[in-house]
């Protein structure tokens, strides 16, 4: 924010004053948010993941292209490539089927997928992964985690029994507990800006 001696107390019946300065402190505050959700998040992130939780020497990992307000894994992808990690991100199927990952290096062309999602393109060679970055809307300290409502996540950690899971999130998306059925496959860990919270001993590195 500009130093307060910019915004001074305006004398009643100078509104015209009073709201462009207002207008000029929301468009600083605002401009703040968003350099603290670019240049903040993502990269503490991947410092806590990086430090506390990574995965597995020669793991092909699984991540996702970041949309609207989700928390950016990019600098994390990024280095997870840099130490050699496979990397891969999902193709959404239709419904009912698990997501199909395919080959994904950074520069690479991606493709329009449904809800403003971004995808490898179909020919994209396809990778299995062993560790999978999960997107969530929500998650607890049971490592129960809630998804857009598509069950895509759901099943895809349904038939890789053996995968690592990292849920990753702000902190603000923790709720006391998340509703949760049969069909909800529980993440190994969570990550946010602020830190990574385990619910699987040794897991999910
Ligand atoms: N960045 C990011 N990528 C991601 C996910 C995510 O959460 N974040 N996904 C996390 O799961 C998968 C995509 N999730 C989806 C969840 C719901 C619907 C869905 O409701 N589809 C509607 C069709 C809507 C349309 O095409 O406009 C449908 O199937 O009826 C689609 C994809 C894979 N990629
Ligand atoms: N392994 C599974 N096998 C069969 N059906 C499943 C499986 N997992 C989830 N489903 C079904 O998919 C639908 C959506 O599930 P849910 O609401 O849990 O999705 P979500 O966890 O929010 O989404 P996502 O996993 O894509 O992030 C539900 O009808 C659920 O029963």
């Amino acid at each position: 924010m500009a130093a307060p001696h910019l915004f001074p107390h305006f004398p009643p019946g100078d509104d015209a004053l009073l709201r462009a300065a207002k207008t000029v402190a929301r468009e600083e505050a605002q401009a703040r948010r968003a350099r603290a959700y670019a240049a903040g998040a993502g990269p503490a992130l991947a410092a806590h993941v990086l430090r506390e939780a990574p995965p597995p020497a020669g793991a092909v990992v699984a991540g996702f292209w970041p949309m609207g307000h989700e928390i950016d894994i990019r600098p994390l992808m990024r280095a997870l490539a840099a130490r050699g990690h496979r990397l891969c991100l999902p193709r959404t199927p239709r419904r009912g089927l698990p997501l199909d990952f395919r080959a994904f290096a950074f520069g690479d062309v991606l493709a329009k997928g449904p809800v403003g999602t971004q995808q490898p393109p179909e020919d994209a060679p396809r990778l299995v992964p062993d560790w999978l970055i999960v997107p969530l809307l929500a998650f607890d300290r049971a490592g129960r985690r809630l998804g857009y409502g598509g069950g895509y996540y759901d099943r895809t950690l349904a038939a890789l029994p053996g995968a690592g899971t990292l849920g990753v999130a702000f902190a603000c998306q923790e709720m006391d507990v998340v509703p949760s059925g049969p069909h909800d496959a529980p993440l190994d860990a969570v990550a946010t800006e602020a830190g990574v919270m385990r619910f699987r001993e040794g897991s999910p590195g």
